[in-house]
């Protein structure tokens, strides 16, 4: 919010909006102030020094703007196919014009024998021209004369359309607004260096042009200047609490690397740690020692080790005295890691739980006074552990897995279990782009493990029609002959668990059809199991008593077989590409090499297309991080879609990449060197967040 008095007006004051208005805009648009309106930006602007013939329409133009009479217009079809046909005619041909909605009060609104600035894109409907719902005003109410060329068009909504406000209408309320605002109202809150430095328009100008610029020059300069405002002050806003927290939060002390930690690492580490590894065991090791909480973000591409690295975490907590919590998202990977650490911890003295919704009461009543009590190191579990009842002796490191499935709201949960708060590692398998990590998580810091285990062979990802289906199972057969074993896949149909469950079952008995049951063991796992069954499922194939896993999605983050080499994935078209990704890294996983095997229909369209060339191109997970943001958009990715820290009004995490990184370096090192914004340069922006309190961690703790 922008801390002015005129600004904060209502909008029903403003001239040309009464009470009916008023109220329209707020249900519609949620404008309430001259604030919101001012915020409210144009879609595009119109040249209005360009208009067109309709014989010299140039097709590939995205909008243009004709003048024509329009004599002649029906109304055709009934109920939703309702639509109102009309034909603008000037002296050079003609052009249809047609909307679906609202045809009533447009067939009200025209007129004969009157001239009509149309405005609009063209579109083909049958291989003929037409341009449907335009912006149409009548040629002569437009004064050329008295306004500027470049006018905007507002986004609107059919029902404001229909009470006078359509784009452009909205856009003379703005018009009306802006020479009531002055330099007080909106005062600058980037510090002038660096406005100078990166030649942002003022911010007063910026409004003014953003909404009435005179020249496409203009509003660039304008859109740029409030984009980095956006960003920056977003970017301010996370250096804050992470810089604030590191240096003043109070955190446990893991004074030294003791014996646990240091015997493990000697006698029982199975392998070298990789290069990765190593830096972020190092990152982890200084953030604990510095006596400031940690709360780090560890990216992980798929099979990139981060168990073990999460393990070193918690014995050097348990060799300071301190106790740990593994969580994860679903039993299925409660069960694994637990068992995949108690196998590596079986020389140490270490004690360790799991807690999940399934442990039974006797059991869970044992483990709950061992946590009290301090009798037990490491508990791995679900959100079961985050329960109130769950009261540890002295919890000193939480890791998480898969962040995606765990919001803020419960890591805070998590910092309520001990009075000083534990150390936080957020694990994440699916790599979120590195834009995307930067806003949605600015506030952690933030380690990339980008290299995987020495030994591992890329895996080959093929793409088949389902009529090549007889053949890859062909294929299935020699590698389960050379003792591998398969996932077959199935997706996950949103809007009917029945639908899902029934497609998996047929799948089960058409796999059963090429592995029969005398020869092949086949485990098979989905979402309406009992929970039993659903881990013995597991248990068989994890210990090789099966070679075939059919599933569902369930299988889809973490789970850790090596012997698995090929991955099969029934109609991939219906899945994104992070979770191809996350699918596919369930293989390749040993020193085998593996094979994944997009199967598809034979329809498909664009987007899958583009999606299942990316997964045979490559298997960078970071790669496919970005090209997932670029196809489906930074609030289609998953685990952020509730992160407001997204939604920005004008910036756009896919095209603004460099401002972004402006921004970002911008308040690291404002935040960095006047941490309290003392500095007379950094008082506007001081009194921004201030009168933006609530907003912002600096505003809470100041
Ligand atoms: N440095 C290493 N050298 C060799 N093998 C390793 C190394 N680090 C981990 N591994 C092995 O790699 C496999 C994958 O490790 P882990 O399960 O920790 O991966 P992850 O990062 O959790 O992957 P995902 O998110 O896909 O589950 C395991 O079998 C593990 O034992």
């Amino acid at each position: 919010m922008i801390n002015s008095s005129i600004l904060e007006s209502p909008i029903d004051y403003l001239k040309g909006i009464g009470p009916l208005k008023g109220d329209l805009l707020r249900k519609e648009l949620n404008i309430h102030s001259f604030e919101d309106l001012l915020n409210h930006f144009p879609l595009r602007h119109i040249d209005r020094t360009q208009v067109n013939f309709i014989s010299e329409i140039n097709f590939n133009t995205d909008f243009i703007q004709v003048k024509g009479y329009i004599d002649d217009w029906q109304v055709l079809g009934v109920g939703r196919a309702k639509r109102l046909v009309a034909q603008l005619k000037d002296k050079s041909g003609d052009l249809e014009l047609v909307w679906f909605q609202g045809a009533n009060w447009i067939e009200k609104m025209l007129e004969r024998r009157v001239e009509w600035l149309v405005y609009g894109k063209i579109s083909f409907f049958n291989s003929k021209a037409q341009m449907s719902h335009p912006e149409m005003e009548i040629a002569a109410d437009i004064n050329v004369e008295g306004m500027p060329f470049l006018e905007p068009i507002y986004p609107t909504t059919e029902k404001l359309k229909t009470r006078g406000l359509n784009g452009r209408q909205i856009g003379k309320l703005v018009y009306n607004l802006l020479p009531q605002i002055n330099a007080k109202d909106l005062p600058e809150n980037i510090p002038q260096h660096l406005v100078e430095t990166l030649r942002l328009t003022p911010r007063l100008k910026a409004y003014c042009d953003i909404h009435y610029p005179p020249s496409q020059e203009y509003y660039q300069q304008a859109l740029r200047r409030l984009k980095f405002e956006e960003l920056f002050i977003a970017q301010i806003r996370h250096n804050l609490t992470r810089v604030r927290r590191n240096r003043h939060s109070r955190g446990i002390r893991f004074e030294s690397v003791g014996q646990l930690f240091n015997t493990f690492y000697e006698k029982y580490l199975p392998f070298t740690l990789t290069g990765a590894q190593k830096r972020v065991l190092k990152e982890i090791r200084q953030d604990t020692a510095r006596g400031h909480q940690m709360n780090r973000l560890l990216q992980g591409d798929v099979g990139s080790g981060k168990t073990i690295v999460a393990l070193l975490g918690m014995l050097l907590a348990a060799d300071n005295g301190y106790q740990s919590c593994m969580m994860a998202p679903t039993e299925i990977l409660a069960q694994q890691h637990f068992a995949g650490l108690s196998e590596l911890l079986k020389g140490l003295p270490v004690e360790i739980r799991i807690l999940t919704g399934s442990t039974k009461a006797k059991v869970r009543r044992d483990i709950l006074k061992e946590l009290e009590e301090g009798l037990v190191q490491l508990v791995v579990g679900t959100h079961a552990i985050i329960e109130e009842k769950v009261k540890f002796k002295s919890l000193g490191l939480a890791i998480v897995d898969e962040q995606h499935r765990f919001g803020v709201a419960q890591r805070a949960k998590l910092w309520s279990k001990a009075a000083i708060p534990p150390h936080v590692l957020v694990m994440t398998a699916t790599p979120i782009p590195r834009t995307l990590a930067m806003t949605a998580y600015g506030d952690l810091d933030y380690s990339i493990m980008d290299e995987l285990p020495p030994g591992r062979q890329p895996i080959t990802t093929i793409h088949r029609t389902d009529i090549h289906r007889m053949k890859v199972m062909e294929f299935v057969r020699s590698e389960i002959d050379k003792g591998r074993q398969v996932y077959v896949i199935y997706p996950l149909i949103e809007e009917s668990e029945k639908l899902s469950y029934e497609d998996l079952m047929q799948g089960y008995e058409q796999v059963k059809t090429y592995f029969p049951e005398h020869k092949y063991k086949i485990s098979m796992v989905h979402g309406r199991q009992p929970a039993e069954q659903k881990e013995e499922n597991m248990r068989r194939f994890v210990n090789g008593e099966t070679e075939i896993m059919v599933s569902t999605t369930v299988i889809e983050v973490g789970v850790n077989v090596p012997n698995a080499s090929v991955m099969i994935i029934e109609s991939s078209e219906k899945f994104g590409l992070s979770q191809l990704h996350q699918l596919r890294g369930r293989v390749g996983r040993g020193s085998e090499k593996s094979y994944c095997v997009l199967l598809t229909g034979q329809k498909l369209s664009n987007d899958a297309r583009e999606r299942i060339k990316i997964m045979c191109a490559t298997n960078d997970g970071f790669k496919i991080a970005e090209k997932d943001l670029e196809l489906r958009g930074p609030g289609e990715i998953e685990g952020t879609k509730q992160s407001g820290a997204l939604n920005f009004k004008l910036a756009s995490l896919i095209n603004d990449r460099e401002i972004l990184e402006a921004a970002k370096l911008y308040a690291e090192r404002l935040v960095e060197d006047d941490e309290n914004m003392d500095k007379a340069e950094n008082l506007p922006l001081k009194n921004y967040l201030l009168a933006t309190k609530g907003k912002t961690a600096w505003s809470k703790i100041s």
